[in-house]
């Protein structure tokens, strides 16, 4: 992709939603104002503290553009989501007047993303937001599709609304300055998109590993296109999680136990990593995933840095957490596997014993 290239994908316009773009590219911030649109007189700025200075330029940009621009700054990482952090943003919100026809605009990772759409969609009931994914994970994942929300001390993303955005902005230039751990974490999504749906990310990582841990890796604007187009594919058809839409929750029901488990101080991405390696072994245990591709969840994984393992005593507090997790229903747990590369299905109510012996593959 040249610098000027601009990559366009086309999100939801069925089952009810409205279409919008997501613009992968880079120098994009001029579409801005376009997808605020006309009607708006106040916009809000969310971002991390990380991104202070982004937030204040953004502000700044669109005041002088005439709209009354206030930057809402919130903390970095998992940190943002919560209760009083959302209630800080309704605040200020209220303090400034922010009616139906005004616009968020969540500039950040996809905890600050996750934040500011949950925040647009409680205000009034709903209004207009912006995503400017500024990670991977965040262009790839968790500005695309309208998930959005906050953890409480019960678990991760429990309170929450499905509430799209109008428009989603990736400026590659954004992942320059982002820390390596962090730029890392978004490649167990990309991966993730790999298994369930797209099998040449696969073949794209491991043809050079270590460039697929830096955004001036050969393939970065390609495996970030191509996960877009995967999850955009996906939550167009199914917005609201009826069905399809579970898949992109593969390593997810074990990742969420240990993030939560961890405080949040492992990285979204890392806790999906081990989730989707025991995702792996209970396919293969339960009869449904060859040798082959659950081996290929370890290599492909380990050779871009993703940890593999988690601590082995760490079981009745993981599966406790499991039973809240979205996908359940009543008591039964549910889980997503693959019945073979780019085949995910749902394993219900797996025999206790299998649950165990698959997490004993993961145990450091
Ligand atoms: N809504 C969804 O569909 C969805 C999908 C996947 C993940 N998620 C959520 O996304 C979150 C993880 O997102 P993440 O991996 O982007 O992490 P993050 O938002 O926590 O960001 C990681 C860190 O990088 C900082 N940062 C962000 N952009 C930067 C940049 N360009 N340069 C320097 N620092 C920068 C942040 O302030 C933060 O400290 C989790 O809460 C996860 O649950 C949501
Ligand atoms: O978009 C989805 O649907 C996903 O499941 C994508 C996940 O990568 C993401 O982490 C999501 O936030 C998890 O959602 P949850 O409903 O399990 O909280
Ligand atoms: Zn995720």
């Amino acid at each position: 992709m040249t610098d000027q290239a601009v990559t366009r994908i086309q999100v939801g316009g069925t089952a009810g939603s409205d279409p919008y773009e997501v613009l992968v590219g880079r120098q994009l911030l001029g579409e801005l104002p376009g997808l605020i649109g006309d009607k708006a007189q106040r916009v809000a700025v969310i971002h991390p503290e990380a991104l202070a200075e982004t937030g204040e330029g953004l502000r700044a940009d669109l005041a002088d553009q005439g709209y009354e621009a206030v930057a809402i700054q919130v903390p970095n990482a998992e940190e943002a989501k919560t209760a009083e952090v959302a209630a800080y943003c309704w605040k200020a919100l209220g303090q400034t007047g922010f009616t139906r026809t005004d616009v968020v605009v969540g500039v950040g990772g996809g905890a600050t993303t996750d934040l500011a759409g949950f925040v647009a969609a409680t205000w009034l009931r709903g209004v207009r937001w912006i995503a400017v994914p500024t990670t991977v994970l965040g262009m790839v994942d968790a500005a695309v599709g309208g998930k959005t929300g906050i953890n409480t001390a019960e678990g991760k993303n429990l309170v929450g609304a499905f509430h799209p955005p109008a428009g989603v902005l990736c400026d590659l230039a954004a992942l320059d300055s982002l820390p390596v751990n962090d730029y890392v974490s978004g490649m167990a999504e990309i991966i993730k998109a790999g298994f369930i749906a797209d099998p040449v990310i696969l073949d794209l990582v491991e043809a050079d590993p270590q460039g697929a841990r830096t955004p001036a890796g050969p393939h970065t604007a390609e495996l970030i296109v191509r996960s877009i187009q995967v999850k955009a594919d996906v939550v167009s058809s199914d917005l609201k999680e009826a069905g399809l839409r579970e898949i992109l929750n593969y390593g997810h029901t074990l990742a969420h136990a240990i993030e939560k488990n961890e405080r949040y101080k492992w990285r979204h991405g890392a806790a999906v990593s081990v989730g989707m390696v025991f995702a792996a072994e209970l396919g293969r245990l339960a009869g449904r995933l060859d040798d082959t591709t659950a081996d290929r969840h370890r290599t492909v994984l380990e050779s871009v840095g993703l940890p593999l393992t988690y601590r082995g005593d760490q079981w009745p507090k993981l599966l406790e957490t499991m039973k809240v997790d979205k996908k359940s229903r009543g008591n039964l747990l549910r889980f997503i596997v693959l019945d073979g590369l780019g085949k995910p299905t749902v394993l219900e109510g797996p025999d206790p014993a299998v649950l165990l012996a698959a997490y004993g593959e993961v145990c450091a």
